[in-house]
């Protein structure tokens, strides 16, 4: 089976290392430091599951790699509208898209019969941007119950976690989804085929949609916001305000959210890939975790007023994020810290 991971970051790498661990034939698409350390030393993860190192092909350009069985998108949500010349050299006829991402997938509504049948979330698919280039007929959903950083370049710590479930947005059971599942279990992964992954969509939204913003605001880990007790009356809100959208579109996560609130808090001293984003000076991937929920609640006729103030907030300090002067400023800052950090 050959595998691309475009954009092998923190959960790209991760997914791409162990599917060669497993047998896969796979190429990791990366760039910069990164690729450079990739390239010469292959992915070492660093976990308490085993340290192991995994050597599979890296590669800047997608021609090298030519035509796969699946591409495995580990690239951040706000660059999928972009990442069309970059998946071309990829797809074969039968090519499949793995997409990694948290949040509402620009397919959801795909191959859903009733009302919303096909409906586009904006936020998430401006102007079928994301559709034209990844179509929905090739996604593959995934919900990643793992939680990864890059450590250093070439370098995957694995701090939690091993599932990624995956799913037809059309609720089939398809071969492609059991041949991908059998190769990341070889792998050592953990992957249910789910008949519907709406529901998993929605159980680990209610943790990103409340950790990621409010950890990127307040620079805390998930751990520091579940022990304060304001913040965590603030979560609450959000997740009990997520699952009434979620209920308004037929969706009703069995989960309670104080069984969330407490995994998350188990979760310690993780900061989240958002709050990593922000301290690098990134812009975070604000619109399929948040802006996509309150784009949905107006449309259902749910009130949701702390997601539509966190995320008038967020989306503020997203604006001074995606102003260079400003993104370099605290780059820069962040690298003068990561020393002392680390000492
Ligand atoms: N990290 C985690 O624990 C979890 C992450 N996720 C989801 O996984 C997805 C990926 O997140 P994460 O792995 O943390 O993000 P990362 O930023 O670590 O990974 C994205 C990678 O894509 C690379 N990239 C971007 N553009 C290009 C390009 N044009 N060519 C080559 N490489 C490119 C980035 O390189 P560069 O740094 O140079 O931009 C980076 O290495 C997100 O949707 C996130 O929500 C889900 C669950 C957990
Ligand atoms: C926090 C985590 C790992 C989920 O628990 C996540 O999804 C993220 O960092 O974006």
């Amino acid at each position: 089976m050959r595998i691309a991971i475009l954009g092998a970051g923190a959960i790209g790498a991760y997914a791409g290392a162990a599917l060669h661990r497993g047998g896969a034939d796979v190429h990791l698409i990366a760039r910069g430091p990164h690729l450079e350390a990739l390239r010469a030393d292959g992915v070492r993860v660093l976990s308490d599951r085993g340290d192991f190192t995994a050597r599979p092909n890296a590669t800047s350009d997608p021609r090298e790699v030519g035509p796969v069985d699946f591409v495995f998108l580990g690239l951040k949500a706000q660059h999928y509208a972009a990442c069309g010349p970059m998946l071309r050299p990829l797809m074969g006829p039968h090519t499949a898209v793995v997409a990694a991402q948290n949040g509402i997938p620009w397919w959801y509504f795909h191959g859903l019969t009733g009302p919303l049948a096909d409906h586009r979330v904006h936020t998430v698919d401006p102007g079928g941007s994301v559709s034209r280039a990844i179509p929905v007929e090739r996604a593959i959903g995934c919900v990643v119950y793992a939680a990864t950083e890059i450590e250093a370049p070439g370098v995957i710590r694995h701090l939690e976690g091993t599932r990624f479930s995956i799913g037809e947005p059309d609720r089939t059971i398809s071969r492609r989804c059991t041949d991908l599942s059998e190769a990341m279990v070889a792998g050592g992964l953990k992957c249910p085929v789910e008949q519907d992954l709406r529901e998993d969509i929605w159980v680990k939204l209610m943790g990103n949609i409340t950790f990621n913003p409010l950890s990127a605001l307040t620079r805390s880990t998930m751990a520091q916001i579940c022990r304060d007790r304001s913040s965590r009356e603030l979560a609450r809100s959000m997740m009990n305000e997520t699952l009434d959208v979620a209920a308004r579109l037929g969706v009703n996560p069995t989960i309670s959210v104080e069984r969330r609130l407490a995994g998350a808090e188990r979760a310690g001293d993780h900061r989240t890939s958002t709050l990593h984003d922000v301290e690098r000076g990134r812009p975070m991937e604000l619109d399929v975790i948040l802006t996509a929920v309150v784009e949905l609640a107006d449309m259902v006729g749910a009130e949701v007023p702390t997601l539509r103030t966190v995320d008038s907030v967020a989306r503020l300090l997203n604006a001074r994020l995606t102003d260079g002067s400003v993104a370099e400023r605290m780059a820069a800052a962040a690298a003068a810290a990561a020393p002392a950090r680390a000492a």
